[in-house]
């Protein structure tokens, strides 16, 4: 059990395997791209390790590596076919997981403020975040961009607190990767683990989450008493 703490007065979400369950339609894309090149699909869970630390390290990542060392243009170029691929398949299977509506219907109400940062490219990031959760408003909504250092960078996850006028250590970070425990330790927020998403929890506490929780309503542990609920 974590120790109590002052309760959390904002909260910043991951996007891919947080909010949203989008494995399939990122896997599906980047496997059109691989079989465009004559190289061999990845079963879908293979996709849960490779997803995390943006595009250009999802396709490397899925590509062969002795390909990817012969020839320097092939991530570049699977990276563009991925951008295509994908834009055109982002919504086929994707969705917010269960008990995430309640639990952002739950923030809203309580008058907690709510951010998502993600390594997912920036427009596609807009995109899911406003056609696939299009009920909840988000003070900020930053995917990668040019010029902006991505997770586990602390970087952009401060400026968002600072934004928000919330002390680091008043953020709930909720996040279902390693890099997302690291980016919540590296701001000095509370790092919660999504035992739902795409790593699961052995990955996270051994990152150093403050908890893995196994349903999303969980987090309000943090935002109304410092910790999680008893029972
Ligand atoms: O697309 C990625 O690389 C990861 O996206 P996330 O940061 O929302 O998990």
């Amino acid at each position: 059990m974590a120790e109590p703490r002052d309760a959390a007065l904002a909260v910043l979400f991951d996007l891919d395997g947080t909010l949203l369950d989008t494995l399939e339609d990122l896997g599906r894309s980047v496997n059109e791209v691989l079989e465009g090149h004559g190289f061999p699909p990845h079963p879908m869970d293979a996709y849960r390790r490779f997803i995390g630390d943006g595009v250009a390290m999802l396709v490397e990542r899925a590509l062969p590596a002795e390909a990817v060392r012969a020839d320097p243009s092939l991530v570049p170029r699977c990276v563009e076919g991925f951008r295509e691929a994908y834009g055109r398949g982002w919504d086929v299977a994707s969705g917010p997981y269960p008990g995430i509506p309640e639990l952002l219907d739950a923030l809203v109400a309580r008058g907690i403020p709510m951010a998502v940062l993600s390594n997912k490219p920036h427009p596609f990031t807009r995109r899911c975040v406003e056609e696939l959760l299009p009920r909840w408003r988000f003070a900020a909504v930053l995917g990668d961009r040019p010029g902006f250092a991505r997770k586990p960078d602390p970087g952009e996850a401060l400026r968002i607190a600072a934004d928000l006028g919330v002390e680091p250590g008043r953020v709930a970070y909720l996040g279902d990767s390693s890099i997302d425990m690291e980016t919540a330790r590296g701001a000095g927020m509370i790092a919660l683990g999504a035992g739902w998403g795409f790593r699961g929890a052995s990955e996270l506490l051994a990152h150093g989450a403050v908890a893995a929780l196994s349903r999303p309503i969980e987090l309000l542990g943090w935002v109304d008493r410092g910790g999680a609920v008893e029972g």
